[in-house]
């Protein structure tokens, strides 16, 4: 390891295909537009954001030896991250999400992430091999989990002595993979950050606020929560009580990535010693002057 990281992040890393056009799409609409290709995957948006906040992560993730990875993994280098961590498989190719976005927002989107899925815990070797940590001395700092890996894999974490003295921050990857997290909240182990639909799907309920929803996810087992609720009050959730409040009133000019700063934010003020206050109000902050369109991406 050439430099120490702030902390890990282990998830998908993957190339975000997106096709966007001016007009109002439908199922079945051909039109004009524009196709981008960016780095995505929940983990590196999340290292991403981590980074502009001052940290420094390790990817722990399946890239493949393609020219894709190639390619990927000089951007996330250029990006000033730790990627001798990743798992370059051979034979498995880069992952790529799809998404279609019209004018009326997003129509679809396709997460192909069957390589992380099927490199499995192979991707987890450098917090046993030494290069990050090992079984008689494991990885006791910070690490970003998202909800992209398989349930089987993520069950694993949430009971490996590898992780056992981490602080783990768990994000889902969409809420058709929100129900992943389970293990988390079975187990009372880290920190989970949700929205209000995503708190709904774990508890298999609908909540109408936050605070509900945080003390819901409490009630199931979870040992710390966030919760977020858009331009609504969020609220963070630990055993001693709940901490409530309202994001300040901006005007939105974009939302994807809300999460995604609202967490990096809360993480980077917890780890620097913030009050929870404190720490809740900055990540309230950043995500809302993110959504109003201040800050770069
Ligand atoms: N309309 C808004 N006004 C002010 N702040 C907002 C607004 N929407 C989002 N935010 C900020 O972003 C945080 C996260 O938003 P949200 O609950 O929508 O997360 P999310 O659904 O995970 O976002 P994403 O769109 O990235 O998936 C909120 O707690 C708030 O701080
Ligand atoms: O199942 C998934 N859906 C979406 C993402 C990522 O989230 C972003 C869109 O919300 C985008 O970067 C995509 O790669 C993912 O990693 N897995």
């Amino acid at each position: 390891m050439t430099r120490e990281p702030d902390i890990l992040c282990i998830g998908s890393v993957l190339w975000d295909v997106i096709g966007r056009s001016a007009s109002a799409m439908r199922q079945g609409s051909d039109v004009p537009g524009r196709i981008t290709r960016l780095p995505g995957g929940v983990a590196m948006n999340i290292a991403m954001t981590l980074v502009r906040f001052g940290l420094t992560p390790a990817l722990l993730t399946a890239v493949g030896r393609d020219g894709e990875g190639d390619e990927l993994i000089a951007a996330c280098t250029a990006r000033g991250m730790i990627t001798d961590t990743v798992y370059r498989s051979d034979d498995l190719p880069t992952d790529v999400y799809m998404a279609v976005e019209g004018a009326n927002g997003l129509i679809a989107a396709i997460a192909d992430a069957h390589s992380l899925e099927a490199a499995g815990a192979k991707i987890l070797a450098p917090l046993s091999d030494g290069r990050l940590a090992t079984p008689q001395a494991p990885f006791g700092g910070l690490v970003a989990l998202d909800g992209n890996l398989t349930l089987t894999l993520l069950s694993e974490i949430a009971r490996s002595p590898l992780l056992a003295q981490a602080d783990l921050r768990v994000a889902p990857a969409s809420p058709g993979k929100a129900e992943r997290l389970t293990p988390f909240v079975q187990a009372g182990r880290g920190t989970l950050y949700v929205n209000l639909e995503e708190a709904g799907l774990l508890c298999q309920t609908d909540f109408d606020n936050s605070r509900d929803a945080a003390a819901g996810l409490l009630k199931r087992g979870a040992a710390r929560v966030l919760v977020t609720d858009g331009g609504s009050d969020a609220t963070e959730g630990r055993r001693d009580g709940l901490l409530t409040q309202t994001p300040p009133q901006v005007l939105v000019t974009r939302v994807t990535g809300a999460g995604d700063t609202f967490m990096a934010a809360h993480i980077a003020a917890d780890a620097g010693g913030a009050p929870p206050e404190d720490a809740l109000n900055k990540a309230l902050l950043a995500a809302a002057t993110y959504v109003s369109g201040e800050t770069a991406l």
